[in-house]
């Protein structure tokens, strides 16, 4: 019997309008061939950051001109990018449990990384204000990995502690705010930004393809003017071919589209999920059950440590991750629970209970 996958790393392809694409892709190819045939503007063709400038705006109340946007093959080069025009004494604070890759990648850069817990509002702002952050990277419309949508109140308390003094920056990263069920959106920190204080990044990576590579990032003036100065000789890292094709596929309404067609699919799968959990675990499990984004936090009762887990999940054959992945150094108290990272983008609804009935084998006695 094959695997199943509840993994939080995928989007569900299933409905991808490949033909779509490949007309908007026909249209790149015969508009722009002058420009596939040059080295591109070095922060990606000017009409696709319009397009999005337009998209994100629309979207998410983000504030920007096409010249403050960068694109880029993937969020962790657009950061790397970011960072390296800062010198590395540069004090940093982050989200514990968060984006593992982000705080490898910053301590690799040789910055003071500095992992901060979590309330039930969002990063520990006080924490963040004792440690005289120079950067603070938050994923506030849905915390990643444990969903928390950050209230207004501590958006405020951010960019006032981002206002209060020198040169401070919050790194808002947007990912997996596409999807959100019931609840409406809250628009972007960097909406409410006043001082040019917020760098905004995204990813096409959930509503569209991951393997596409398609992520981008905008910068306050004052950023972009070093950026600019520090970055002379580079070169855009995504693909100009499929640039020119997502802007025709924006342009033309597919991507809204698609995303909204998404949305429906993926707000059953959740329901589904929840349900078949909740009928098989009964009071040993609990959800938090936060509307919104491709994966659900849920807590289980169970004597069993991560490591246990991990390796009788790979005996069912079952691709789930645990909250160990996301833990950068917080310690995890197994007070008799853990807590697992369940995606829902990567099975199909028909086999949804099928993956609940293994992982109850996994967590079983
Ligand atoms: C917090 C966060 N910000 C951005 C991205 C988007 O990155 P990119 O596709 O390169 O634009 C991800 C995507 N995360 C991956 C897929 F979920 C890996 C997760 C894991 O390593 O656990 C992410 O978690």
């Amino acid at each position: 019997e094959g695997w199943l996958s509840l993994s939080h790393m995928t989007a569900d392809i299933s409905l991808f309008p490949f033909k779509e694409w490949l007309k908007c892709q026909q249209k790149a190819l015969s508009l722009h061939k002058r420009e596939l045939s040059e080295i591109p503007n070095p922060q990606g063709p000017y009409i696709v950051r319009r397009t999005i400038c337009r998209l994100i705006a629309l979207t998410r109340g983000v504030i920007c001109e096409p010249e403050q946007v960068v694109l880029g093959s993937g969020t962790m080069s657009l950061i790397q990018q970011l960072m390296v025009t800062q010198n590395n004494n540069a004090v940093v604070a982050l989200e514990d449990p968060g984006y593992f890759r982000l705080y490898s990648l910053l301590k690799k850069m040789g910055f003071n990384v500095n992992p901060v817990g979590l309330d039930d509002r969002g990063i520990k702002i006080e924490e963040v204000d004792s440690l005289t952050a120079d950067f603070t990277f938050v994923t506030p419309s849905h915390q990643f990995p444990t969903g928390k949508i950050m209230p207004i109140s501590r958006r405020i308390e951010l960019l006032n502690w981002a206002a209060s003094s020198g040169d401070r920056y919050i790194v808002e990263d947007d990912y997996d705010s596409e999807f959100k069920y019931k609840t409406d959106s809250i628009p972007a920190l960097q909406s409410l930004d006043r001082n040019q204080r917020v760098i905004y990044t995204g990813s096409f990576s959930k509503t569209m393809l991951p393997g596409l590579r398609i992520s981008y990032m905008v910068l306050p003036p004052d950023l972009l003017r070093e950026f600019r100065r520090y970055h002379t000789d580079l070169i855009q890292s995504s693909n100009s071919l499929n640039l020119f094709t997502l802007h025709y596929f924006i342009e033309n309404g597919e991507y809204s589209r698609h995303v909204k067609r998404m949305n429906h699919l993926y707000e059953t799968k959740r329901k589904m999920l929840i349900k078949e959990l909740q009928d098989r675990f009964k009071s040993n499990v609990e959800i938090d059950d936060i509307p919104a984004g491709l994966h659900l936090l849920a807590h289980f009762k169970t004597t069993k440590s991560y490591e246990e887990i991990e390796t009788r999940a790979k005996e069912q054959k079952l691709e789930i991750y645990t909250m160990k992945r996301f833990l950068l150094e917080k310690e995890y108290e197994s007070n008799n629970k853990i807590d697992l990272i369940i995606g829902f983008a990567n099975i199909q609804e028909e086999k949804i209970a099928e993956a609940v009935d293994r992982l109850f084998s996994v967590l079983g006695t």
